[in-house]
């Protein structure tokens, strides 16, 4: 198998000011990570994701294991020729607009002329902030900061990206267009490393999960298997009577070798409903 990312073994110890004991904010972690996946890492506060980004990314040294992508060792300074990273708070500067902002991180990466112009250009289509491309950031709102992190992140066009809490303090419709963006990331092969608090939508976005706590993995797997129910099929109707229903019941218990658990209206969820009652209403 073709992998995006290696992570084996990972161990990271802090000594913070006032503690005697290190402290092991990662232990023994190991991800792999195939070529065109989405990868999603859960855990609550503190229990390790960012440090095991960063030291995939180099950003940390790590005290055991090693971290590669594409093959390359995550501290050699080449081996992030191809990646995008979008770091958990993001620093801009507020002064510079959207598109001033992207040309500012082409040029680091290399990039001059009709080829930056076009990237930035396309970009700002991608992540919908054409119209707000020549507003300061200061005016922006956090959907957009993260929007246009985002596309800062994909400007070298990288083959992996990773992504710190994308929809950190973006509300529904901005996580909404995140989450879309992502789609469209794996749409075109780029492999999305992120994690996320937002569990529906690691859900609705990404192909595997590793459930991190206290700095271990303590579940990992394709989302699909990882959520299914073993022991219980679900049978959805459409406009079915009481009289159906009933016999339905009458059916499950005459059978006498299965239990029907539930019957009854199936619940949207609060992100569909606010969804639907805001931007997807439409005006009368
Ligand atoms: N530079 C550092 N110095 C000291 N301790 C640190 C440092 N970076 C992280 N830690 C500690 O390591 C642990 C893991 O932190 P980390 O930021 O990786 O967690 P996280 O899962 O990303 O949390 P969150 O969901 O809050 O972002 C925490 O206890 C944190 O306080």
């Amino acid at each position: 198998m073709d992998l995006a990312v290696e992570i084996k073994d990972l161990v990271k110890q802090f000594r913070p000011a006032g503690r005697k004991e290190p402290l092991l904010a990662v232990d023994r972690v190991s991800i792999n990570i195939a070529l065109g996946e989405v990868y999603g890492l859960i855990g609550p506060n503190g229990s390790g994701k960012s440090t095991t980004m960063k030291a995939l990314l180099g950003l940390v040294q790590p005290d055991a294991g090693v971290c590669r992508i594409f093959g390359n060792d995550s501290m050699r300074v080449d081996s992030r020729q191809d990646v995008g990273f979008l770091p958990e708070n993001p620093y801009f500067y507020k002064h510079l607009s959207g598109s001033e902002t992207l040309r500012f991180y082409g040029k680091l990466c290399g990039l001059r002329g009709a080829k930056l112009e076009a990237r930035v250009k396309e970009l700002l289509a991608l992540v919908d902030l054409m119209e707000a491309g020549n507003r300061r950031l200061g005016g922006y709102s956090k959907g957009m900061l993260q929007r246009i992190g985002l596309a800062q992140a994909l400007i070298q066009e990288p083959r992996l990206v990773i992504l710190d809490e994308p929809t950190a303090g973006v509300d529904p419709v901005g996580s909404r267009q995140i989450r879309d963006l992502i789609l469209d990331l794996k749409q075109r092969g780029i492999t999305v490393f992120l994690c996320s608090h937002l569990l529906e939508q690691v859900q609705e976005v990404c192909d595997r999960v590793g459930i991190i706590f206290r700095g271990r993995m303590v579940k990992e797997g394709p989302i699909d298997e990882l959520l299914a129910v073993e022991d219980q099929t679900e049978i959805v109707l459409r406009d079915a009577s009481p009289e159906l229903v009933a016999k339905v019941r009458e059916l499950v218990a005459a059978e006498g070798s299965a239990e029907l658990l539930r019957a009854g209206r199936p619940r949207t969820t609060l992100e569909r409903l606010f969804l639907q009652e805001t931007v997807d209403r439409r005006e009368p």
